[in-house]
């Protein structure tokens, strides 16, 4: 597996409170990594640490294979991040702010703008100064400031906050389109859940500066996915009228009394005909479905604004 940043044990305390702790974040080369988190638990200050604008009062931080030190200059230039709200000349158009942002940088390969700003799906406006853009317009233009120097990891700490869903759709769309077509690793933070769900390939959580949870989405999905728990008295006999009579083959043995069945095309009432005409005595049946929204709900518990 080769990852494109960690984390090993990182803290940060801020005037004797740990804001962060011992934190583990794994995240894999060419992945989109959800960090999600209610507001305070720590996102902003961990992608401050990733980006070396602040240190770890603990703790390692590797970025491509390579420690995290005060003068890691060549490893911080194949990463781009939008941390704080991206400033803007904002009489001046998207193309005029990213040529002044090349200046700045003594960054002299210009042509690349005209691609970034094609990238990030602004090509269309022109002259227009950025103080008539939208707040969906900013935010891409901001992503294209931070795509100039073609990083492998862009770290975009709540860049879907504040937009209406035409702007929260063209940002997935674009995010999707950063990690499949130009195979950037992406690092997104958000508070709310429904925002991370549809294009993270890893989520990890934190609550009160823990990581209390890093998984992939396609196992929590497999996870969390629709069942039937049936108890019976004799299971053995139950799971034979399942396989044989029912022809079902996605269950599990649970205990002495229980079994889930995870088919799909299971039809609850056909089940409990079968069982009843082959004398299987039921003491219960019943369908569950644990969310996805439950299970993030339950880990951020008490923290409040997870939604
Ligand atoms: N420079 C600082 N000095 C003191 N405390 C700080 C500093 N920066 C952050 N904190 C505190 O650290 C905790 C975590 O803040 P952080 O901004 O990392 O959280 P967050 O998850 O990004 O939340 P939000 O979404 O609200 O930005 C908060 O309690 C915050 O008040």
């Amino acid at each position: 597996m080769t990852y494109i940043a960690r984390t090993i044990g990182v803290s940060k305390t801020y005037e004797g409170i740990e804001v962060v702790s011992d934190v583990n974040m794994n995240i894999k080369q060419g992945e989109i990594y959800g960090f999600l988190g209610p507001n305070g638990a720590g996102k902003t200050t961990m992608m401050k640490m990733l980006t070396n604008l602040v240190k770890p009062t603990f703790g390692e931080i590797e970025l491509f294979g390579e420690k995290l030190t005060p003068t890691s200059y060549e490893v911080l230039k194949r990463m781009g991040s939008i941390i704080e709200y991206p400033f803007f000349y904002d009489r001046l158009s998207a193309r005029d702010n990213l040529e002044l942002h090349c200046e700045y940088m003594g960054f002299h390969n210009k042509k690349v703008i005209n691609d970034m700003i094609e990238k990030v799906g602004l090509k269309d406006t022109g002259k227009k100064a950025v103080r008539d853009f939208s707040l969906g317009m900013k935010q891409r233009l901001g992503i294209a400031r931070a795509l100039i120097t073609t990083p492998e990891l862009l770290i975009l700490d709540e860049p879907i906050n504040g937009l209406d869903p035409v702007g929260i759709k063209e940002m997935r769309d674009l995010f999707k389109r950063l990690s499949t077509e130009y195979r950037i690793t992406l690092l997104i933070s958000s508070h709310i859940l429904g925002e991370i769900e549809q294009i993270a390939d890893t989520v990890g959580v934190i609550r009160g500066g823990r990581l209390v949870e890093e998984v992939s989405m396609e196992s929590i999905r497999g996870l969390h996915s629709e069942y039937v728990e049936l108890q019976a008295v004799d299971i053995r006999k139950a799971t034979y009228v399942i396989e044989h009579q029912l022809g079902l083959q996605n269950f599990k043995l649970m205990d002495e009394q229980t079994v889930r069945i995870y088919d799909k095309g299971l039809v609850p009432s056909q089940l409990t005909s079968q069982l009843i005409e082959h004398g299987v005595q039921i003491e219960s049946i019943f369908k569950r479905s644990h969310s996805l929204e439950e299970h993030f709900l339950n880990l951020v518990k008490g923290d409040g604004d997870v939604a």
